[in-house]
């Protein structure tokens, strides 16, 4: 149902501008979606337009072009790196008798290649069985006359109210099931949650290095590779920072540009721990150079699966190759809010972790915080009497005196980050 460019096959893309991005960068990236899903490129096309053609997406000439090309590279595919729309991606096989694959179909094909655990398969199937709902509106209609098929109709059912039909009550399994597991997980999550330990999810671009940085803080050894969603399921580990002691760090799924829409919301059980995360390491390939679009894109994923409040560092990843030195910087209240590291040489791991505990202590301090204030509330009710001549109701003031200097500013919690432009 889903075909895949599988080992080694030959692929001709088309990348269009319609006068607002990077060209070069748009093709180095669907270069690295092919190859993570198995294929090579082989020769590209380019071009210009004002708007998508309603009927092939791209131009009559420039679809001659096209075959020119995929017939002389001997390709096996072409891959449009755009979303095309059922009829489109239909017209453009008739015309060139090939397979045509959009962008969205990529990705959930690389989703496909990669889901490991159980729920993982599952989301991604869902994901590919919206995705082809859309396309059985008018992609199947001349399928409709077709009859046979025992016990695969109903009674006067065309085939496309009987894929339909089917369709959606594999779609309604899945969700029940994903839901299930969800409920489950939720209650593991609830208890690893307890307490004042904090939580960490790594999330980011896919391929800038969030699973090589996990390695690297908890020595877990999970999968790290030049692929593009080389991660889709959510590890967590322990890591233990001294005067600290433990806190959670989690690896994630990476994002990209135009995730397709089926894909987030088959993920969305996934990615409620990030949500629910008490801070997010937002890891960035600094060496990019689409990285402030990137990091863009992450935020607006983080908007979607309502992560926009979590509390964010961003970690500027990859300093061995943009050649600066490792550091911190914090706002104007004190508060760290980017660290420059190498995930891969190990530069800035110690500024880290020492930003990491200095944020799990002041949550920690909170948490006292509160405490210290509901005691106080507390203990106003039951000794009205003051025990000396100082003290009176006073004592919900106490734990904020040590917050005077920069270092122990306390984190806040309710911050939500800005982007800070490189
Ligand atoms: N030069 C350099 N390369 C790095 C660094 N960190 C990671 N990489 C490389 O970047 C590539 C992607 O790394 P991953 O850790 O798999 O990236 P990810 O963010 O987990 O990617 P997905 O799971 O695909 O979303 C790998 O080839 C890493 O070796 C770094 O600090 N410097
Ligand atoms: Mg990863």
């Amino acid at each position: 149902m889903f075909e895949r460019p599988s080992a080694g096959e030959r692929a001709v893309v088309i990348q269009l501008d319609f006068g607002r991005r990077d060209l070069k960068e748009d093709l180095e990236e669907v270069r690295l979606l092919i190859e993570s899903a198995g294929g090579e490129v082989v020769a590209e096309v380019t071009g210009r337009r004002q708007a998508p053609d309603p009927a092939l997406f791209a131009g009559k000439g420039k679809v001659e072009e096209i075959g020119a090309v995929m017939r002389a590279a001997q390709a096996d595919l072409v891959v449009f790196n755009h979303e095309l729309s059922p009829g489109q991606q239909r017209n453009l096989e008739r015309e060139l008798k090939c397979r045509v694959v959009d962008r969205t179909s990529l990705i959930l094909d690389i989703f496909a290649l990669r889901a490991q655990s159980a729920e993982g398969k599952l989301q991604v199937e869902l994901a590919q069985l919206e995705h082809l709902s859309t396309r059985l509106v008018r992609g199947w209609t001349h399928l409709e006359r077709q009859r046979g098929g025992i016990g695969l109709r109903g009674p006067g059912e065309t085939q496309l109210e009987t894929d339909r039909r089917l369709l959606g009550i594999r779609v309604k399994a899945l969700k029940e099931r994903l839901a299930k597991l969800s409920r489950q997980r939720g209650v593991q999550r609830k208890a690893r949650m307890r307490g004042d330990q904090l939580n960490v999810s790594l999330v980011g671009y896919t391929n800038a290095g969030k699973s090589t940085l996990f390695n690297a803080l908890t020595k877990a050894g999970v999968y790290a590779a030049d692929q593009l969603f080389a991660t889709l399921d959510t590890t967590s580990r322990k890591v233990w920072l001294a005067e600290v002691g433990q806190v959670v760090v989690s690896d994630t799924v990476g994002f990209i540009r135009d995730l397709p829409h089926s894909l987030v919301a088959a993920f969305q059980a996934t990615l409620e721990a990030t949500a629910q995360a008490d801070l997010l390491l937002h890891v960035v390939d600094s060496a990019s150079a689409a990285r402030d679009e990137q990091i863009d894109e992450v935020n607006k994923v983080l908007n979607e699966i309502g992560a926009a409040d979590v509390p964010q560092v961003l970690v500027l990843n990859k300093a061995d190759l943009t050649g600066l030195p490792a550091a911190v910087e914090r706002d104007e209240y004190g508060r760290i809010r980017r660290v420059r590291i190498s995930a891969r040489t190990g530069a800035g791991l110690d500024l880290l972790r020492e930003a990491l505990a200095e944020i799990a202590l002041d949550k920690t301090r909170d948490a006292a915080a509160r405490f210290a204030a509901a005691s106080a509330a507390q203990a106003e009710t039951v000794a009205s009497l003051p025990l000396s001549p100082n003290e009176g109701g006073e004592a919900e003031s106490a734990p904020s005196s040590d917050r005077s200097t920069n270092l122990n500013e306390p984190y806040d919690f309710n911050h939500r980050t800005a982007h800070v432009p490189q």
